[in-house]
């Protein structure tokens, strides 16, 4: 496998109450260039506090125990409050499950866009920042004319791909997506899935891609790490872990969904 573009090594979060709650238990995987990495597990198992702990936004009582996460060549327990800052969105990009609620009210989309890039390239001229903006709309399936929108103007499923292109904007190698489409319905969640997948395989960044839906994840997924309280039980690619799963606790997650034993293999994406 070539240089990883993000690696985790033996992961550890604690919540600080009484009793300690051991959220994520001393994980360790790693994503290549372009890969897309299914984490899946149910409610609960520790995937957001894994996620959030990745790009330090973890407040406390949580609190990070062990290990590191290395992006690039950079040590994100090393970074100070700043350097995350600009880290993130930059190297790792998050969408998060009602990220589209978190679209400024009282800004036009192109605002908020031009923020991004008025923050982190505060050097890009006027006139580009404004193509970029209107391409970058484009990439996700919003016609640039809703630039001119406020949030309240579009859909749900718009406003998420707006977070999408946000999260887009500066070229991240990594994209951390926890949920982004739950909160939409079937047909909206396939279309910004197909989206997500069309854009990788152009743009080549890695994805994170969390979500208890484990036919949706076989679907989209390189690889999929099953995540049992806390900790990673398997590890494998989609096809490997569809055809021949190791753990009982995947065996059993698999058979929880009786329409993945219809046509077989029909869900994944080396298959497709
Ligand atoms: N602020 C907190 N204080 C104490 N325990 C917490 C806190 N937040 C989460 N936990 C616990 O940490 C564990 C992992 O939670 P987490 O939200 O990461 O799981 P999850 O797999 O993402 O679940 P979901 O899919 O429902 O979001 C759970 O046992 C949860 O109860």
């Amino acid at each position: 496998m070539s240089e990883p573009v993000l690696s985790v090594e033996d992961f550890s979060v604690d919540y600080l109450v009484d009793p300690v709650v051991h959220a994520v238990k001393n994980v360790t995987f790693s994503l290549a260039r372009g890969e897309v990495l299914g984490l899946a597990g149910e409610s609960g198992c520790g995937k957001s506090t894994l996620a959030y702990g990745m790009v330090r936004l973890l407040k406390p009582p949580a609190a990070v125990t062990s290990g590191r996460v290395v992006a690039g060549d950079v040590d994100w327990g090393s970074l100070g409050p700043e350097e995350l800052r600009a880290a993130r969105w930059d190297r790792i990009s998050m969408v998060f499950q009602g990220a589209m609620n978190s679209l400024n009210p009282v800004i036009t989309i192109r605002e908020q866009l031009e923020d991004v890039y008025l923050t982190h390239r505060p050097r890009m001229s006027r006139r580009e920042r404004r193509d970029r903006c209107g391409e970058l709309l484009e990439r996700v399936g919003v016609d640039r004319a809703r630039l001119r929108s406020y949030p309240h103007e579009l859909s749900g499923g718009m406003r998420q791909r707006v977070m999408i292109a946000m999260a887009m904007a500066l070229e991240p190698a990594v994209m951390i997506m926890d949920e982004p489409t739950t909160a939409l319905d079937v047909v909206v969640q396939r279309d910004i899935l197909r989206e997500i997948s069309r854009l990788r395989d152009e743009l080549g960044f890695a994805v994170l891609f969390i979500t208890h839906d484990l036919p949706l994840l076989l679907e989209i997924s390189d690889r999929i790490a099953v995540m049992k309280d806390g900790s990673i039980v398997e590890l494998a690619s989609a096809s490997g872990l569809y055809t021949d799963p190791q753990h009982p606790y995947t065996q059993q997650l698999l058979a929880a969904f009786p329409s993945l034993t219809g046509s077989r293999g029909a869900f994944l994406r080396a298959a497709s």
